[in-house]
C-alpha cells in the first residue's frame, strides 16, 4: 500500500476546510481548491477560513489556491468537498486534471436529483474509474467540533481495503479516529438519509416537541433507511454503525447541524425560502435529497414515511403539523414489518 502524502482538497466550506486540518493535524501536505479567490488567499496567507469556520487556525502546511489545475498538480489523493448536487458540474470541471491513479475521496452526503445516484456513482461515470480507486468518508462529524479538535471516529468505505487503508493512514490523527469498511452502497445512503431524518427532528423541535418525539423519530428514521440499504444490498451492521446510528445521533441531536436548523425554522413557521435565506450559503443536503431518496424509495416499493414527510412540508406547501399528525395516523403494523 503506498502511503499518501500529498493531498488535494477541492471545495474550502465548512467540511472540506475541517478534513484539510484533519490531514494537515496527520501530517500530510494539503493545497486546498476554493472557488472564491479570497478565500483561497486567507487560508494560504492567514491560515484562516473566516466564512466558515472562524477564530479555527488551520495548519501552515495546508495552502490553497482558487485555479484548480494548480491545487490538483501531483496530488496523489483528491477530496471532493463540494454540495451534492453540484458535484456532477464541479467534477465535469476538474475531470480532466485528475491524477490518473489517485485516490478519489467523497465528503458529500446526498442522492442527485434526477439521476437518483449516490455520489460515488457520480464520481465513477464523471471521474471514469473503478469503484475501487473511490473512498467515501461517512459518520458523526459536524465540522465545526472536528475542526475544534474534539474526539471524533469515522467510517472510510470502499470496495478497495488497501484504498480505504490508504486514507485511514493520511487521515488518522490525536482526535480523528477513521475505521475502514467495504459496504459503500450502506455508508452513502447512511449520510444521505440521515440529513432527511435530521431535518424532521429539528421540525419537530421548532413545534415544541421534546425528546420522545425525536427519539422516535431517529428510530424509526433509522430503521426506513436500513429498509431502503437492504434493498439496495447493504450490510444491515452498517446502520448500526458511525454511518447509520452514530451520523443520526449527532446530527439529530446537535443544534450545529445545517438540517436539523432547517428543519427547525420551518417547525416555527418559516416558508422554505426564509429557512433557505438563512443558511447564509451553506448548503442544508437534505432539502434536496428528501426528493431523490422518496423517489428512489417509490421506485423500489421501499416505504419511507418521514422522508416523505419532509418532501411534502419542503416541496408541496404541506403544514409540519399536518405532515406529523399524518405520519402518527398511517395504518397500525409491527415494528419490524
Ligand atoms: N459541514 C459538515 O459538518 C459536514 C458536511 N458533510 C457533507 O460535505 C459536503 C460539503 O459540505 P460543506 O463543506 O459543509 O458545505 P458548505 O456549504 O460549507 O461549502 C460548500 C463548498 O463548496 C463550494 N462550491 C463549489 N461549487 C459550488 C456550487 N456550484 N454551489 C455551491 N457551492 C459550491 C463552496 O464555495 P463558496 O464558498 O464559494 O460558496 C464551498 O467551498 C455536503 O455534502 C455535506 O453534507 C459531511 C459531513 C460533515
Ligand atoms: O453530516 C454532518 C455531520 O456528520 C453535518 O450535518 P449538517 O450538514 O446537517 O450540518
Amino acid at each position: 500500500m503506498a502511503e499518501v502524502q500529498r493531498v488535494t482538497v477541492l471545495g474550502a466550506g465548512s467540511w472540506g476546510t475541517a478534513f484539510a486540518k484533519v490531514l494537515g493535524d496527520a501530517g500530510r501536505d494539503v493545497t486546498m481548491w476554493a472557488r472564491r479567490p479570497e478565500v483561497a488567499a486567507e487560508i494560504r496567507e492567514r491560515h484562516l477560513n473566516s466564512s466558515y469556520l472562524p477564530g479555527i487556525e488551520l495548519p501552515e502546511r495546508i495552502t490553497a489556491t482558487a485555479d484548480p489545475a494548480e491545487a490538483l498538480d501531483g496530488a496523489q489523493a483528491v477530496v471532493l468537498a463540494v454540495p451534492s448536487q453540484t458535484l456532477r458540474t464541479n467534477l465535469s470541471e476538474w475531470s480532466g486534471l485528475l491524477p490518473p491513479d489517485a485516490i478519489l475521496v467523497s465528503l458529500a452526503k446526498g442522492v442527485e436529483l434526477g439521476t437518483l445516484k449516490r455520489m460515488s456513482e457520480v464520481i465513477a461515470e464523471i471521474a471514469r474509474v473503478d469503484d475501487g480507486q473511490i473512498v467515501v468518508v461517512s459518520g458523526p462529524n459536524l465540522a465545526k467540533e472536528i475542526a475544534l479538535g474534539q474526539p471524533a471516529a469515522a467510517v472510510l468505505a470502499c470496495t478497495d481495503h488497501d484504498n480505504a487503508k490508504a486514507i485511514q493512514q493520511a487521515s488518522f490523527n490525536q482526535y480523528f479516529r477513521p475505521y475502514t469498511n467495504t459496504d459503500v452502497v450502506g455508508c452513502e445512503l447512511g449520510g444521505a438519509c440521515k440529513n432527511v431524518i435530521a431535518l424532521s427532528c429539528g421540525m419537530a423541535a421548532g413545534l415544541g416537541l421534546g425528546t420522545n418525539t425525536t427519539a422516535t423519530l431517529i428510530t424509526r428514521g433509522l430503521a426506513e433507511m436500513a429498509r431502503l440499504g437492504a434493498k439496495l444490498g447493504a450490510d444491515p451492521l452498517t446502520f448500526a454503525g458511525l454511518a447509520g446510528v452514530g451520523d443520526l445521533v449527532a446530527t439529530c441531536s446537535s443544534p450545529l447541524s445545517r438540517n436539523r436548523t432547517f428543519g427547525e425554522r420551518l417547525g416555527r413557521g418559516e416558508t422554505l425560502e426564509q429557512a433557505l435565506a438563512a443558511t447564509g450559503g451553506q448548503v442544508a443536503e437534505g432539502v434536496k435529497s428528501c426528493t431523490s431518496i422518496r423517489e428512489l424509495a417509490m421506485g423500489l416499493g421501499v416505504d419511507m414515511p418521514i422522508t416523505d414527510a419532509m418532501h411534502r412540508v419542503c416541496h408541496e406547501g404541506v403544514d409540519p403539523r399536518r405532515a406529523g399528525a399524518e405520519l402518527l395516523g398511517r395504518s397500525q403494523k409491527h415494528e419490524w414489518s
